[in-house]
């Protein structure tokens, strides 16, 4: 598939089995989350651009590298999306964080907005919008629509599950967009729910269900 990235490292597959599983509590969830968005930070800034600096070690003068001034910007999709999170910040703690605020109603399985908060300056940045699920893709799509507007350019979306569908409308709408996952799953059910799947990511983040 193009324009889709599966991290299939036997770190992120193992923790990620853990994560799926309905016996795993919402404190070992919400660490497992953290540490496979930790690791697939590690991937998805690999192409980021390197500069060449001068720095003194104790022995002497040395050309090294480092990150190049590009900034980088990560957005979670409210409310799961906050569980990946401080994985991200471990990696990249000069990211700035901007967040939006979506629910899928659960009878319509439309996007509903109810907060967004951004960086001024987007339209400058490298943004990696976060979100475990990615179903049908429409609270994705919206997401991405409201970085556009803001005058985003370059987006990328991370997830853990996505479902074929969900990758389909997303790169439908916004074919530019790369998207980093940890599997893709078969489908999804009569309520939109991804399968096999983990279930409703925010309910067992925080414990709400
Ligand atoms: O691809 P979609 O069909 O739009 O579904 C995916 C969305 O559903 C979940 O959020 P949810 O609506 O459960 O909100 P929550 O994070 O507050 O639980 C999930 O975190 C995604 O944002
Ligand atoms: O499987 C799914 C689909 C949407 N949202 C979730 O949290 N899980
Ligand atoms: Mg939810």
């Amino acid at each position: 598939m193009e324009n889709v990235f599966v991290f299939d490292h036997p770190l992120i597959q193992h923790k990620l089995t853990i994560i799926r599983d309905e016996t795993t509590g919402a404190k070992e969830f919400r660490e497992l989350v953290e540490e496979v968005s930790m690791l697939m930070a590690y991937e998805v800034t690999r192409n980021l651009p390197l500069e060449d600096v001068e720095i003194n070690t104790p022995i002497c003068r040395a050309k090294c590298k480092m990150i190049s001034g590009k900034k980088l910007g990560i957005v979670p999709i409210l409310r799961a999306g906050l569980g990946m999170v401080n994985g991200m910040l471990k990696l990249i703690p000069a990211a700035k964080v901007g967040h939006i605020g979506l629910y899928r109603d659960p009878e319509t399985l439309k996007p509903v907005e109810y907060y967004c908060k951004l960086p001024p300056d987007v339209h400058e940045r490298e943004l990696i919008l976060l979100d475990p699920m990615l179903a049908t893709g429409g609270s994705a799509s919206a997401a991405i629509d409201f970085l556009k507007k803001k005058g985003a350019a370059n987006i990328k979306l991370m997830c853990l599950i996505a479902a074929p569908e969900g990758i389909e409308a997303v790169h439908k709408r916004h074919p530019g967009v790369e998207i980093y996952t940890a599997a893709v799953d078969q489908c999804l059910n009569d309520h939109a729910y991804i399968v096999p799947g983990l279930g409703d990511a925010g309910d067992r983040l925080f414990g709400t269900k």
